[in-house]
């Protein structure tokens, strides 16, 4: 393919067949003498957007926090196009990959742009201030989520859902070529969930990868191009959210009966809940 833009070039170049962006695998964690995490593989191809599931407690977090490298894995390990994330130096590893947290940045006592600017940190040399460039970036973040005319409010002013935007907005300054969201819509009304969404949907068209623990199923199978499936912190199905979601597995591990549609337009899942 002919092209004349070079950012373009660079994905054609890592969307070769075959080739995985984020490769992580057997990878296993204890948290006080208990299996948390359980020889779990993940896959995930340039640009594409997978969502992992699973139960309260089933390790989705924690998965995010191995490979990120903010919590260290006993064993296994992370590849990001092809080098080894977590023998990166914690700054390097924060210039490819970053971690959207549900409950990041509490009392901090810092301004919406303040939090935001913290996502430039890895690309401001180490003891110079921000410059121009960095605060456009962060005032594109802050555009992008919808959060422009809170930039000069407190942070710990926010609402539940604010905060949410903010924190992807902190993430996108981050300008990784890797984004993980844990939870990212779970504070966020409908409307708010699906901008989300879409915003990440249109960054992975870009080139990027993104990772989202993800508690709403239909959520998940509207957005996500590959879903992985833990249970007690081993991976039980992964694959097109089509194949993994049906409701023999929404049944074997969440213990609810559900019937498996199609989206009368995506031809996606559609998960109808029996509530009877
Ligand atoms: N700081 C901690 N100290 C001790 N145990 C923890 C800690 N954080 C998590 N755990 C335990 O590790 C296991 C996995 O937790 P994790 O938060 O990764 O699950 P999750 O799938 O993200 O859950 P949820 O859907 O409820 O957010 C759970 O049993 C949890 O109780």
């Amino acid at each position: 393919m002919t092209t004349t833009n070079p950012s373009a070039d660079i994905v054609d170049a890592l969307s070769a067949p075959g080739q995985d962006s984020l490769s992580a695998s057997r990878l296993t964690f204890t948290r006080e003498g208990k299996l948390v995490i359980d020889g779990v593989d993940v896959s995930l191809p340039v640009g594409s957007f997978g969502a992992v599931i699973g139960p309260n407690g089933a390790g989705k977090s924690t998965l995010l926090q191995l490979l990120v490298g903010t919590l260290p894995a006993d064993s296994g390990a992370v590849l990001f196009d092809g080098d080894d994330l977590l023998a990166m130096k914690r700054r390097d590893r924060a210039r490819l990959v970053a971690l959207s947290e549900q409950h990041g940045d509490g009392d901090t006592g810092l301004l919406v742009t303040d939090v935001v600017l913290l996502g430039r940190t890895p690309h401001i040399p180490r003891w110079a201030s921000e410059g121009p460039a960095d605060r456009r970036v962060v005032a594109d973040a802050l555009t992008a989520v919808g959060m422009t005319e809170f930039s000069n409010r407190p942070f710990d002013t926010l609402s539940g859902g604010e905060r949410q935007r903010v924190q992807l907005a902190r993430a996108l300054a981050q300008e990784p070529r890797l984004l993980l969201l844990d939870e990212p819509t779970n504070h966020l009304d409908v409307r708010a969930q699906l901008s989300l969404l879409s915003l990440v949907r249109a960054q992975t068209a870009a080139g990027l990868t993104a990772l989202a623990a993800l508690h709403d199923l239909n959520i998940a199978a509207a957005y996500a191009d590959s879903v992985i499936v833990l249970k007690a912190g081993a991976v039980v199905a992964a694959g097109p959210a089509a194949s993994v979601l049906t409701g023999d597995l929404i049944s074997d591990v969440y213990g609810v009966r559900a019937d498996v549609l199609e989206h009368p337009r995506t031809g996606r899942p559609l998960i109808a809940f029996d509530t009877t």
